[in-house]
Protein backbone atom coordinates (compact mmCIF):
# COMPACT_ATOMS: atom_id res chain seq x y z
CA UNK A 1 0.00 0.00 0.00
CA UNK A 2 1.22 3.57 -0.48
CA UNK A 3 1.08 6.19 1.80
CA UNK A 4 1.03 10.01 1.64
CA UNK A 5 4.04 11.43 3.75
CA UNK A 6 4.72 14.34 5.18
CA UNK A 7 8.35 13.76 6.56
CA UNK A 8 10.55 10.80 8.27
CA UNK A 9 13.11 11.94 10.96
CA UNK A 10 14.79 10.26 13.55
CA UNK A 11 14.42 11.90 16.85
CA UNK A 12 13.89 11.16 20.93
CA UNK A 13 9.89 10.85 21.69
CA UNK A 14 8.92 13.88 23.10
CA UNK A 15 5.67 13.27 24.27
CA UNK A 16 3.30 10.59 26.40
CA UNK A 17 4.58 7.63 28.40
CA UNK A 18 7.37 6.62 25.73
CA UNK A 19 9.41 10.15 26.23
CA UNK A 20 13.23 9.89 25.63
CA UNK A 21 12.67 6.88 23.44
CA UNK A 22 14.92 7.21 20.67
CA UNK A 23 12.48 6.94 17.49
CA UNK A 24 12.17 7.31 13.87
CA UNK A 25 9.20 9.52 12.98
CA UNK A 26 6.88 8.85 10.31
CA UNK A 27 4.42 11.74 9.13
CA UNK A 28 1.50 11.23 6.82
CA UNK A 29 -0.01 14.34 5.31
CA UNK A 30 -4.15 14.86 5.52
CA UNK A 31 -6.37 15.49 8.80
CA UNK A 32 -9.73 17.06 8.71
CA UNK A 33 -10.09 17.46 12.07
CA UNK A 34 -9.23 20.86 12.60
CA UNK A 35 -8.15 21.32 16.26
CA UNK A 36 -7.44 25.87 16.12
CA UNK A 37 -4.12 25.40 17.98
CA UNK A 38 -2.90 22.30 16.02
CA UNK A 39 1.13 22.60 15.71
CA UNK A 40 1.21 20.68 12.45
CA UNK A 41 -1.49 22.61 10.21
CA UNK A 42 1.02 22.29 6.98
CA UNK A 43 -0.30 18.33 7.01
CA UNK A 44 -4.00 19.02 6.98
CA UNK A 45 -4.44 19.03 3.18
CA UNK A 46 -2.92 16.66 0.45
CA UNK A 47 -2.96 18.70 -2.73
CA UNK A 48 -1.47 17.12 -5.64
CA UNK A 49 0.72 20.59 -6.85
CA UNK A 50 2.75 19.54 -3.47
CA UNK A 51 3.56 15.89 -4.19
CA UNK A 52 6.94 16.08 -4.17
CA UNK A 53 9.92 13.36 -4.73
CA UNK A 54 10.94 11.04 -1.30
CA UNK A 55 14.10 12.64 -1.04
CA UNK A 56 12.13 15.51 -0.20
CA UNK A 57 9.95 14.16 2.67
CA UNK A 58 13.40 12.67 4.57
CA UNK A 59 15.26 14.05 7.20
CA UNK A 60 13.34 17.77 6.07
CA UNK A 61 12.53 19.84 9.67
CA UNK A 62 10.67 23.01 7.13
CA UNK A 63 7.07 22.54 8.11
CA UNK A 64 6.16 22.25 4.71
CA UNK A 65 2.60 20.76 2.84
CA UNK A 66 4.70 18.74 0.49
CA UNK A 67 4.31 15.29 0.54
CA UNK A 68 5.86 12.13 -1.61
CA UNK A 69 3.93 9.01 -1.90
CA UNK A 70 5.28 5.94 -0.66
CA UNK A 71 4.95 2.34 -0.77
CA UNK A 72 5.65 0.54 2.53
CA UNK A 73 8.44 -1.30 1.19
CA UNK A 74 10.36 2.36 0.56
CA UNK A 75 9.68 2.88 4.14
CA UNK A 76 10.74 -0.01 5.43
CA UNK A 77 13.76 0.57 2.71
CA UNK A 78 14.62 4.21 4.24
CA UNK A 79 13.65 2.88 7.94
CA UNK A 80 16.34 0.96 7.52
CA UNK A 81 18.86 3.71 7.23
CA UNK A 82 18.38 4.66 10.82
CA UNK A 83 19.09 3.52 13.86
CA UNK A 84 16.26 3.70 16.02
CA UNK A 85 14.48 0.63 16.55
CA UNK A 86 11.28 2.24 17.61
CA UNK A 87 8.43 3.75 15.08
CA UNK A 88 5.94 6.59 15.85
CA UNK A 89 3.33 7.19 12.66
CA UNK A 90 1.85 10.25 13.19
CA UNK A 91 0.50 13.26 10.77
CA UNK A 92 -2.07 14.46 9.77
CA UNK A 93 -4.25 11.65 11.02
CA UNK A 94 -2.30 8.64 10.56
CA UNK A 95 -5.64 6.06 11.13
CA UNK A 96 -7.27 7.80 7.83
CA UNK A 97 -5.20 5.04 6.31
CA UNK A 98 -5.01 1.54 6.96
CA UNK A 99 -1.69 1.42 8.38
CA UNK A 100 -1.75 -2.99 8.95
CA UNK A 101 0.41 -3.27 6.16
CA UNK A 102 2.91 -0.78 7.41
CA UNK A 103 3.37 -2.15 10.98
CA UNK A 104 3.62 -5.35 10.29
CA UNK A 105 6.17 -4.77 7.29
CA UNK A 106 8.28 -3.08 10.64
CA UNK A 107 7.60 -5.61 12.71
CA UNK A 108 9.00 -7.84 10.57
CA UNK A 109 12.18 -6.10 10.60
CA UNK A 110 12.09 -6.23 14.27
CA UNK A 111 10.51 -2.86 15.10
CA UNK A 112 8.28 -1.89 17.59
CA UNK A 113 5.38 0.66 16.39
CA UNK A 114 3.24 3.68 17.76
CA UNK A 115 0.77 5.56 16.28
CA UNK A 116 -0.40 9.27 17.31
CA UNK A 117 -3.95 9.50 16.40
CA UNK A 118 -7.18 11.84 17.45
CA UNK A 119 -9.18 8.73 17.34
CA UNK A 120 -11.65 9.49 15.44
CA UNK A 121 -11.21 7.24 12.50
CA UNK A 122 -11.09 3.51 12.98
CA UNK A 123 -7.72 2.10 13.75
CA UNK A 124 -6.49 -0.49 11.45
CA UNK A 125 -2.87 -1.17 12.85
CA UNK A 126 -0.67 -4.57 13.28
CA UNK A 127 -2.40 -5.78 16.56
CA UNK A 128 1.16 -5.20 18.98
CA UNK A 129 1.42 -1.02 17.88
CA UNK A 130 1.44 0.64 21.03
CA UNK A 131 -1.73 3.42 20.25
CA UNK A 132 -1.72 7.22 21.50
CA UNK A 133 -5.36 8.54 21.42
CA UNK A 134 -5.12 12.26 22.04
CA UNK A 135 -8.44 12.44 21.93
CA UNK A 136 -10.56 15.95 20.43
CA UNK A 137 -13.75 16.94 21.11
CA UNK A 138 -15.69 20.11 19.71
CA UNK A 139 -13.17 20.80 16.92
CA UNK A 140 -14.52 22.24 13.68
CA UNK A 141 -14.34 19.50 11.41
CA UNK A 142 -17.28 18.17 13.54
CA UNK A 143 -15.70 14.14 14.23
CA UNK A 144 -16.07 12.39 16.78
CA UNK A 145 -13.97 10.18 19.17
CA UNK A 146 -15.04 6.28 18.71
CA UNK A 147 -15.12 4.23 21.65
CA UNK A 148 -13.09 1.71 19.71
CA UNK A 149 -10.06 3.60 19.87
CA UNK A 150 -10.61 4.57 23.42
CA UNK A 151 -10.90 0.89 23.76
CA UNK A 152 -7.97 0.43 21.81
CA UNK A 153 -5.63 2.87 23.62
CA UNK A 154 -2.52 2.29 25.22
CA UNK A 155 -2.13 5.62 26.34
CA UNK A 156 -4.88 8.35 26.32
CA UNK A 157 -2.84 11.95 26.30
CA UNK A 158 -5.36 14.85 26.28
CA UNK A 159 -4.55 18.07 25.49
CA UNK A 160 -5.74 20.87 28.12
CA UNK A 161 -5.77 24.44 28.11
CA UNK A 162 -9.24 24.67 30.66
CA UNK A 163 -11.28 23.25 33.10
CA UNK A 164 -13.60 22.34 30.21
CA UNK A 165 -10.85 19.74 28.73
CA UNK A 166 -10.95 18.24 32.28
CA UNK A 167 -14.30 17.82 32.10
CA UNK A 168 -14.55 16.62 28.29
CA UNK A 169 -11.92 14.14 29.53
CA UNK A 170 -13.42 12.76 32.46
CA UNK A 171 -16.89 11.96 30.34
CA UNK A 172 -15.25 10.34 27.41
CA UNK A 173 -13.25 7.89 30.08
CA UNK A 174 -16.86 7.02 31.40
CA UNK A 175 -17.32 5.90 28.17
CA UNK A 176 -14.42 3.70 27.94
CA UNK A 177 -15.61 0.10 27.94
CA UNK A 178 -12.09 -2.14 28.35
CA UNK A 179 -9.81 -3.81 30.76
CA UNK A 180 -6.67 -2.81 28.93
CA UNK A 181 -4.33 -1.22 31.26
CA UNK A 182 -4.31 2.42 30.19
CA UNK A 183 -2.29 5.41 31.40
CA UNK A 184 -3.97 9.01 31.08
CA UNK A 185 -1.55 12.29 30.28
CA UNK A 186 -2.16 15.56 30.70
CA UNK A 187 -0.49 17.40 27.66
CA UNK A 188 -0.81 21.18 28.04
CA UNK A 189 -1.42 23.34 24.82
CA UNK A 190 1.47 25.33 23.30
CA UNK A 191 3.21 25.33 26.62
CA UNK A 192 0.45 28.19 28.59
CA UNK A 193 1.80 28.70 31.84
CA UNK A 194 -1.61 28.56 32.60
CA UNK A 195 -2.34 25.06 31.38
CA UNK A 196 0.74 23.98 32.43
CA UNK A 197 0.11 24.49 36.07
CA UNK A 198 -3.48 23.16 35.51
CA UNK A 199 -1.99 20.35 34.11
CA UNK A 200 0.26 19.92 37.15
CA UNK A 201 -2.57 20.23 39.42
CA UNK A 202 -4.95 17.80 37.73
CA UNK A 203 -2.28 15.11 37.32
CA UNK A 204 -1.29 15.27 41.09
CA UNK A 205 -5.03 14.94 41.80
CA UNK A 206 -5.59 12.14 39.44
CA UNK A 207 -2.93 10.63 39.78
CA UNK A 208 -2.28 10.85 35.95
CA UNK A 209 0.83 11.91 34.14
CA UNK A 210 2.15 14.94 32.78
CA UNK A 211 3.21 15.03 29.03
CA UNK A 212 5.33 18.50 28.34
CA UNK A 213 6.79 18.02 24.49
CA UNK A 214 9.90 17.42 25.57
CA UNK A 215 11.44 18.31 21.60
CA UNK A 216 9.86 21.80 21.90
CA UNK A 217 11.98 22.81 25.03
CA UNK A 218 14.44 21.40 23.90
CA UNK A 219 14.18 23.17 19.94
CA UNK A 220 14.92 19.83 18.52
CA UNK A 221 12.43 18.10 16.11
C1 LIG B 1 -0.01 16.92 15.57
S1 LIG B 1 -0.90 15.60 16.31
C2 LIG B 1 -0.88 14.38 15.00
C3 LIG B 1 -1.57 13.09 15.36
C4 LIG B 1 -3.09 13.14 15.48
N1 LIG B 1 -3.71 13.94 14.50
C5 LIG B 1 -3.48 13.61 16.87
O1 LIG B 1 -4.02 14.70 16.98
O2 LIG B 1 -3.22 12.85 17.81
C6 LIG B 1 0.29 14.92 17.49
C7 LIG B 1 0.07 15.31 18.92
O3 LIG B 1 0.30 16.68 19.08
C8 LIG B 1 -0.69 17.21 19.94
N2 LIG B 1 -0.74 18.65 19.69
C9 LIG B 1 -0.99 19.28 18.53
N3 LIG B 1 -0.89 20.61 18.68
C10 LIG B 1 -0.56 20.84 19.97
C11 LIG B 1 -0.30 22.00 20.74
N4 LIG B 1 -0.38 23.22 20.20
N5 LIG B 1 0.01 21.84 22.05
C12 LIG B 1 0.07 20.61 22.61
N6 LIG B 1 -0.15 19.47 21.94
C13 LIG B 1 -0.45 19.58 20.63
C14 LIG B 1 -1.93 16.43 19.55
O4 LIG B 1 -2.96 16.51 20.51
C15 LIG B 1 -1.35 15.05 19.42
O5 LIG B 1 -1.26 14.45 20.70
N1 LIG C 1 10.18 14.73 19.23
C1 LIG C 1 8.89 14.68 18.87
N2 LIG C 1 8.03 13.93 19.60
C2 LIG C 1 6.75 13.86 19.19
N3 LIG C 1 5.75 13.12 19.73
C3 LIG C 1 4.64 13.28 19.00
C4 LIG C 1 4.92 14.15 17.94
C5 LIG C 1 3.94 14.43 16.87
O1 LIG C 1 4.02 15.45 16.19
O2 LIG C 1 3.05 13.59 16.71
C6 LIG C 1 6.26 14.53 18.07
C7 LIG C 1 7.17 15.37 17.33
O3 LIG C 1 6.84 16.06 16.36
N4 LIG C 1 8.47 15.38 17.78
S1 LIG D 1 -6.30 15.94 14.91
FE1 LIG D 1 -4.08 16.15 15.18
S2 LIG D 1 -3.23 16.79 13.17
FE2 LIG D 1 -5.46 17.00 13.10
S3 LIG D 1 -5.80 19.14 13.55
FE3 LIG D 1 -5.96 18.05 15.51
S4 LIG D 1 -3.88 18.03 16.39
FE4 LIG D 1 -3.71 18.65 14.23
MG1 LIG E 1 4.70 17.37 16.83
Amino acid sequence: MNYPVNEIFETIQGEGCMTGVPSIFIRLQGCPVGCSWCDTKHTWTVEDQHKVDASQVIDVSNESNNWAELSSEKIIEIVKQYQAKHIVITGGEPCLYDLTELTTQLDGIGCSTQIETSGTFEIKTYDKTYVTVSPKVGMKGGYQVLTSALNRADEIKHPIATEQHIDDLKALLLQRNSDKVMTVCLQPISQKKRATELAIETCIANNWRLSVQVHKYLSID
